[in-house]
């Protein structure tokens, strides 16, 4: 192999699209190859895992009979104590407009370069098209493409990162936010209530100017998927987060092994953040997750990331705090920034949050 000082920096990697590498039919560059531990078991995407499914519509209806709102709020707790994550039906969110969403993700990126670099950012900012910013010498590169955007409050919205094309772009983008914060105000107040917590108590602890950001992620195929991820190993800095996924590919890490989550059309996978671990007092777990690449077909997914308000302190609810469980957690504000300096490293960052 050629030593480190001959490949080209990762600055120079990341100007460049992985998905032009994969239409060249390139391998993938040694900074790419981050896979020394390949487990076939592991990338077979046929034994999918049962991650539960969980009927917001029981949650959020009166007309539910109250055995089976207990009940589907029993599961939801539970789902979120062994595997920090749920799929979401009966969410409220047409399956005609989940697919438009997916499809004009897909026609985004499956225009051409020149098009796409409308909207591309560099190498050292967040928001826009392109890669993740240079991550820290020796870190692993993701095999995928990415547009960030800063979707709510509205006032953070930055429109030259926008599509303009495909036309519907940003009309779809913003009917989609509209609608994720009613998602997200109806799942904390369930996961509240199955932790016997007043039901506004998460959206307080998120506050007023919450923020939502819209990560939309392509995977190409990969004629090497044993040598790559799309996604590297991490859990997410956020509250938590909502995915919307067209293929398999998401692993999420649990009692020592990797589970593939399988496809449940038109459900929304909402997967715990450390910020909701450490607001729950460690009740709830922020789980570890990656995305596999694949030789035969690519993937879209489109994550929003739900984060409590710039500058406010969140920590431990009181009521999940008490002489057998004691705090485990301080109180923390901007968790996201710190999570990004150890995510760079290739580190999870909760340690620094402890009490
Ligand atoms: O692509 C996916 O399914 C997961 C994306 C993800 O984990 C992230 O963007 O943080
Ligand atoms: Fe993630």
């Amino acid at each position: 192999m050629a030593g480190a000082s001959v490949l080209p920096p990762a600055e120079v990697l990341l100007s460049k699209r992985v998905q032009e590498m994969a239409l060249n039919g390139e391998q993938p560059p040694a900074p790419y190859v981050s896979r020394y531990d390949y487990d076939a078991t592991e990338d077979d995407f046929s034994t999918v895992s049962e991650i539960p499914v969980i009927d917001l519509g029981i949650l959020s209806s009166s007309k539910a009979s109250s055995e089976e709102y207990e009940e589907e709020l029993m599961k939801l707790k539970s789902a979120l104590q062994s595997w920090g994550c749920f799929q979401a039906i009966g969410h409220g969110i047409s399956s005609s407009f989940l697919d438009k969403i997916i499809q004009v993700a897909r026609e985004f990126f499956e225009q051409p370069m020149e098009e796409k670099n409308k909207y591309s950012k560099t190498v050292v900012e967040f928001e826009g098209y392109g890669a993740d910013p240079v991550p820290e010498e020796g870190q692993s590169l993701d095999w995928s493409d990415r547009l960030f955007l800063d979707v709510d409050p509205k006032d953070l919205q930055k429109f030259q990162f926008w599509p303009e094309s495909p036309a519907c772009f940003r009309e779809v983008l913003k009917e989609y936010t509209e609608k994720t914060k009613m998602l997200t105000e109806l799942t904390s107040k369930a996961m509240a209530k199955s932790l016997n917590l007043d039901e506004n108590c998460f959206l307080n602890q998120f506050g007023e100017r919450s923020i939502l950001q819209a990560r939309f992620n392509y995977y190409s195929k990969c004629q090497r998927p044993d040598l790559i991820l799309g996604l590297k190993p991490h859990a997410d800095g956020s509250g938590y987060t909502s995915i919307l996924q067209d293929e398999v590919g998401l692993q999420v890490f649990n009692e020592d092994k990797w589970h593939t989550v399988p496809i449940v059309p038109h459900a929304i996978l909402i997967v715990m953040g450390d910020q909701m671990e450490i607001i729950t007092n460690g009740v709830f777990k922020s789980p570890v997750h990656r995305v596999l690449s694949n030789s035969e077909r690519d993937r879209i997914s489109v994550a929003m990331f739900y984060t409590p308000e710039k500058g406010k302190e969140i920590g431990p609810e009181e009521g999940l705090v008490d002489g057998e469980r004691p705090k485990l957690f301080k109180k923390v504000k901007d968790y996201a920034d710190i999570h990004w300096g150890y995510y760079q490293r290739g580190m999870r960052a909760l340690h620094t949050a402890e009490a």
